[in-house]
């Protein structure tokens, strides 16, 4: 059986006492009905210290993280240090570092290099813009972002690796992928995978859908045969909603 997991990705958001409220309310939930699922809060930098030291039943992950060890980069944090305070999970390629941040595919494998030398999980977000999606390119969009920035990694290290498929036009938007245009995108990258290494790696690799999920669709696109749970924005910020979502995986 393959890894589910329910992520929440807080952005830039919530004070330190909401931050450590929502902490503390979703690790108690997870503690008391163990769902069958992975649960993770990819925290804001300041926020992720005190987490870590927080929670026992869920995992605190960066939502960034620089690749060069330490040196000149003013405002910048290492994944280095990320794995010193103990966070194991990081975003990669969200499509707000690519599109806001100008962030590359070459930039963007220097980082998938940097988490995997760490032996950090990367959770590496790709996906395709709505004229994309339009103009019939989207699962060639998508696929060569992964082969420019984390198919070059060996079998062994793929171990590592989640992906999340975000399509860019249901971010935020309240407008989410069907199930079923999920689904075929998560099948497209399950192939990929398998192409680049084997099957078996293929069939174990988690793949999570994010855009718009809320409690009110996350059970039918969970339940989707290649969908693995959600990288999910707006709806981890209020705890009802999150627990909800989690519940899926009762
Ligand atoms: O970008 C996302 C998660 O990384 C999704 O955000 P929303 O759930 O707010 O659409």
């Amino acid at each position: 059986m393959r890894k589910k997991i329910v992520a929440g990705n807080w952005k830039m958001n919530l004070t330190s006492e909401e931050a450590l409220k929502l902490n503390t309310a979703i690790d108690t939930f997870v503690a008391k009905n163990e769902p069958k699922c992975e649960v993770i809060h990819f925290s804001p930098y300041i926020y992720l210290n005190e987490g870590i030291n927080s929670v026992e039943s869920i995992a605190i992950g960066a939502q960034n993280g620089y690749p060069e060890k330490n040196g000149a980069f003013t405002g910048e944090i290492s994944m280095y240090q990320l794995k010193e305070i103990g966070v194991r999970n990081i975003l990669i390629g969200h499509s707000e570092r690519r599109q806001i941040f100008k962030e590359t595919d070459a930039f963007l494998k220097s980082k998938v290099d940097a988490a995997t030398n760490l032996d950090l999980t990367i959770f590496f977000c790709c996906g395709e813009t709505i004229s994309q999606r339009e103009n019939g390119k989207h699962v060639a969009t998508v696929i060569t972002q992964l082969e420019n920035s984390i198919f070059h990694l060996s079998e062994e290290q793929f171990k590592n690796v989640v992906i999340a498929y975000e399509p860019i036009w249901a971010i935020g938007t309240g407008k989410t992928a069907s199930p079923a245009q999920a689904n075929e995108m998560h099948q497209a990258i399950r192939a990929a995978i398998q192409k680049n290494y084997n099957a078996e790696i293929a069939k174990k690799t988690s793949i999570i859908y994010g855009g718009s999920c809320k409690p009110t669709n996350a059970s039918e696109l969970f339940h989707q045969s290649d969908i693995d749970g959600g990288l999910i924005g707006g709806a981890s910020l209020k705890s009802e909603d999150f627990m909800s979502i989690i519940s899926t995986y009762k």
